[in-house]
């Protein structure tokens, strides 16, 4: 146990109805963030997911104060925070846009703004979170003299030292190695499990997200698709980007017609059953994930198709399979003992409630 380390009271963080509108002169504004809400509960760790340029950073920098807010509410607790400046946030920021002050080694840096505020501990509570991150052996050293690697620890450590209700990281581990990846991941982890940090993470990384985050948020467009657990997301997307964003492999996206309602046809022979209950007719995007496919049984409604080509991943292996009438191919996972040959002739099929059915214009869920 650190005993430097006091543990935070945990807080809720609320954003409602956040709007972030970037005004430049000359030019229309741009709605990057459009209207978002979201209850994080106290002690929560969220993942923020989405590609480049859908507003993560945007909505991380409105909450620590670094971006105005152009219209909704941001509150920490009972506090609406939006007209307070950033220190008075009882916010943690990890940025690596935040710099460094060259002239202070990392201890200086770790400990200015503890001792700027008077906490008299300060240089304990430093060497305990230091000693957490594994980076004691950082501490007399001067920024300039950091690998990217290093300065994305003293950033996290940084956040993490003023022992914030809510803390806030942009790609906190992106430029670790894979195996320090994994220990400062999990050392996060126990932390903020530990001081009860109510907790936004932005990431690329699907990986990260699911292993780090009690729930994720999807965003795309400036708004929130879907925010849930990881199984929720996985098991139960709530439209076609969120089915095709989360999920490795991707998912199989086929064009496909509701056939009588609880089945799709799916290429030239092919009919596969779902739990959606979409009218007989209807042109739909068929979703199903490579980890759901597999072989019919004699009389299952199924899909015939000849395999292309069959990868062994290790733990599992992955068929490729190219279907009469579609398009696209098919990708399968399959045990890693099942092996196919190239060419081989097959029928597949997925369980009735992992066929999903999408609109083919906006992507919507058709249940
Ligand atoms: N100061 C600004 N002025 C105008 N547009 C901006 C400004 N900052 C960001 N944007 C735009 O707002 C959108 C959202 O940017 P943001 O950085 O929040 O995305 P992101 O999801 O964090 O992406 P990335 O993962 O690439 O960092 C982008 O289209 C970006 O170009």
């Amino acid at each position: 146990m650190v005993s430097a380390l006091e543990t935070t009271t945990a807080k809720a963080l609320v954003l409602e109805e956040l709007h972030k509108r970037y005004e430049s002169r000359g030019r229309e504004a741009f709605h990057a963030v459009k209207g978002i809400d979201l209850h994080i509960a106290p002690g929560e760790l969220v993942a923020l997911l989405g590609p480049s340029g859908c507003g993560k950073t945007t909505t991380l920098r409105m909450i620590a104060g670094l971006e105005t807010v152009t219209s909704g509410d941001i509150r920490i607790g009972e506090r609406s925070i939006p007209h307070l400046p950033p220190g008075k946030r009882d916010v943690g920021v990890g940025f690596e846009s935040y710099a460094l002050y060259p002239p202070l080694d990392v201890r200086g840096n770790l400990s200015y703004g503890l001792k700027a505020r008077g906490v008299k501990d300060a240089d304990a509570r430093v060497r305990a979170i230091a000693d957490r991150l594994e980076m004691s052996d950082l501490l007399e050293l001067r920024p300039a003299g950091l690998s990217s690697g290093q300065k994305q620890r003293v950033a996290l450590a940084r956040a993490l030292v003023r022992n914030p209700p809510v803390l806030l990281l942009d790609e906190p581990l992106s430029h670790l190695d894979a195996a320090q990846r994994q220990r400062v991941r999990r050392e996060l982890k126990v932390l903020q499990r530990e001081f009860g940090y109510t907790t936004i993470v932005v990431t690329h990384d699907q990986l990260e997200a699911l292993s780090l985050a009690d729930r994720l948020a999807v965003m795309d467009g400036g708004t929130i698709q879907q925010f849930g657990t990881a199984d929720e997301i996985f098991d139960d997307p709530a439209n076609r980007f969120v089915a095709d964003f989360v999920g490795e492999p991707k998912i199989n996206l086929l064009e496909g017609t509701v056939e009588r309602t609880g089945t799709v046809r799916v290429g030239r022979d092919g009919v596969l059953p779902t739990a959606s209950r979409a009218a007989p007719g209807t042109a739909v995007t068929v979703g199903v994930r490579p980890q759901d496919a597999r072989i019919a049984r004699e009389g299952e409604t199924s899909v015939p198709g000849e395999v292309l080509v069959y990868e062994n991943v290790l733990e599992f292996g992955l068929a490729t399979v190219r279907v009469e009438g579609l398009d696209s191919s098919v990708v399968v996972q399959t045990p890693a003992d099942l092996r196919y040959q190239r060419g081989e002739s097959l029928r597949l099929t997925a369980p009735a409630e992992r066929v999903y059915l999408f609109e083919p214009e906006g992507g919507a869920r058709l249940r």
